[in-house]
């Protein structure tokens, strides 16, 4: 999918939910658990409900990688579930990968060719030549991570590293990668206020900004400090949307949660770009 299709989406819906698919068999309604495979129920069972609100989803792979062979079934077919009756919709692996370059290759091939998503996410630590096979990929997406939504990421992501602080020496180097111009970058929303800064590195490039909901991050304040032109967000919510309730009507109350977020992302999308 191009970041012109991406766009077009964002405006048609007035919507830049990305809903995460952290699909946790402790935590979906235990009736599904007697269905043939009980995580792809769940995940049909939420995409067919808040597709209307939502122009993106990320499972994260560790959910169904900790399942072995079933798990991976399970992402298989939920991708091929999204992509076959909402191909409008972008995809996103969050695997966090990134290796030597023959490995990168992969990984890259894993994901995008045999699972067909749009996007994977991939951690910028090995440096260029972990990153460009995921890039040569076209009308794919690489998101980098950044700044994540975690404490930890004061460890190491805004430390100084030749008087500049990493999660910026990521960004600014990442821009001189070849085919460039397919990354996207993980800010957690938990960090708002450091989008400032962000945007005056990577004005034009889509964030992925996991952390509103269950981590508490604020709506508002990525809007304020993290809109462009082009909008230029994709906000996560997975457990705030996708486990709001485990009754027999679990996906309704999803979509419901689902829309309250996206009618706020249609009034600041009319504040900030009108
Ligand atoms: O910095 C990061 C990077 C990735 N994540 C992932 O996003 C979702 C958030 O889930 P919630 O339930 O909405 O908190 C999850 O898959 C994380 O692994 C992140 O939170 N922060």
């Amino acid at each position: 999918m191009t970041t012109q299709d991406l766009i077009a989406q964002i405006h048609k819906k007035k919507s830049f939910l990305c809903v995460g698919l952290d699909t946790d068999l402790d935590k979906i309604p235990t009736y599904l658990l007697t269905e043939e495979d009980p995580i792809f129920a769940f995940n049909k069972a939420i995409v067919d409900a808040t597709h209307k609100y939502a122009v993106a989803y990320k499972p994260n792979v560790a959910f169904y990688e900790a399942h072995g062979r079933k798990g991976w079934k399970a992402l298989d077919k939920t991708i091929d579930y999204i992509k076959t009756n909402y191909p409008e919709i972008f995809t996103i692996a969050d695997a966090k990968r990134g290796d030597i370059g023959n490995t990168s290759r992969m990984y890259a091939i894993a994901f995008f060719h045999e699972m067909a998503f749009d996007s994977i996410t991939v951690a910028p630590y090995m440096g260029r030549d972990s990153v460009e096979p995921f890039l040569e990929f076209r009308d794919k997406h690489t998101i980098l991570l950044a700044l994540t939504s975690n404490t930890g990421a004061f460890d190491f992501q805004t430390t100084k590293c030749d008087g500049q602080e990493l999660y910026k020496k990521v960004l600014e180097t990442s821009k001189t990668y070849k085919n460039s111009k397919h990354l996207m970058y993980v800010v957690g929303a938990t960090k708002a206020e450091f989008l400032l800064e962000i945007r005056k590195i990577v004005p034009d490039s889509f964030l992925l900004v996991p952390g509103v909901g269950a981590q508490g991050g604020s709506l508002e304040e990525v809007c304020k400090y993290g809109m462009n032109k082009d909008v230029g967000l994709l906000v996560n919510s997975s457990r705030a949307i996708i486990y709001a309730s485990q009754t027999s009507n679990f996906a309704e109350i999803a979509a419901a949660k689902a829309e309250v977020m996206q009618r706020e992302m249609a009034a600041q999308m009319a504040a900030i770009l009108s």
